[in-house]
């Protein structure tokens, strides 16, 4: 049973100092990850204060892209730092983390659609291995190259893996409204557009109205959950908001 999972860039990062780990959060995670020993796990983690304050100093998002090689390895290279620390943080624990760089395996079409083959993926996955992916930056037909959020990845490898379960870990306990309360279910995007927002952060990806709109497009339930809850849904629980 694939479970795919995406640790928030907001989580493993502190996501207001450019380029910083939030180590004690990353461990927290990857303990809980190693206690869980998940089979048929696959890991996204996002950009937080890695990826997106590169992104923004170089006009760079999902649509807005670049020609320049400098901003395109800027960019891919704060990435895989990150990619690097927490494949470390989990293989200290005995998670078989293993890096896939989206970069290198993936593009948009002109129209700005997704391309990411994931035979790739499923073969690390079936050889034991927990593969983890990252947002990025892509080639972009007639753009030069383009940020690829994790949530997109974390769509695309639902739907290419046939996945079970997905599992979006951010610093809220759910998707909230405007008292501030999670909204345990999410069926239809127009019910809760009017709580949905960016981020507090640098985020050049859109914050929790994207997260949404892109996991209301899976087969597979989806929960939106906090850090404190990632044990219970790596348990088999559904914490937090489910999005069907
Ligand atoms: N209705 C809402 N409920 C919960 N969070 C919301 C809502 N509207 C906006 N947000 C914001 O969305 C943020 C979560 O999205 P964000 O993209 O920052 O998280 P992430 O995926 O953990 O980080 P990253 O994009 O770096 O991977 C929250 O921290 C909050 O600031
Ligand atoms: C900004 C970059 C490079 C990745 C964005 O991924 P996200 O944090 O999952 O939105």
């Amino acid at each position: 049973m694939t479970v795919v999972l995406k640790l928030g860039g907001s989580v493993v990062t502190e996501k207001d100092a450019t380029d910083t780990v939030d180590g004690p959060a990353l461990a927290d995670a990857a303990d809980a990850i190693a206690a869980s020993g998940a089979d048929d796990l696959v890991l996204v983690h996002g950009g937080g204060s890695f990826g997106h304050p590169h992104a923004a100093a170089h006009d760079v998002s999902r649509t807005d892209g670049t020609r320049e090689a400098t901003a395109v390895r800027e960019i891919h290279g704060a990435m895989r730092e990150l990619n690097d620390v927490v494949c470390d943080a989990l293989c200290e624990r005995g998670v078989p983390a293993v890096p896939h760089h989206p970069h290198s395996a993936g593009h948009r079409n002109a129209d700005g659609t997704l391309s990411l083959p994931t035979d790739t993926v499923a073969t690390k996955r079936d050889e034991g291995f927990v593969p983890v992916l990252h947002g990025d930056v892509v080639t972009h037909a007639d753009a030069g190259a383009t940020i690829l959020s994790g949530d997109e990845l974390v769509v695309a490898l639902a739907a290419g893996l046939d996945a079970e379960r997905v599992g979006v870990c951010s610093t809220v306990d759910g998707v909230l409204d405007d008292a501030g309360t999670v909204i345990p279910d999410i069926e239809n995007y127009a019910d809760v557009e009017r709580y949905l927002g960016g981020s507090d952060d640098t985020d050049v990806t859109g914050g929790m109205a994207a997260k949404v709109r892109a996991l209301l497009g899976l087969r597979a339930p989806a929960s939106v959950f906090g850090p404190d809850a990632l044990g219970d849904f790596l348990d088999g629980g559904t914490p937090g908001t489910l999005v069907r």
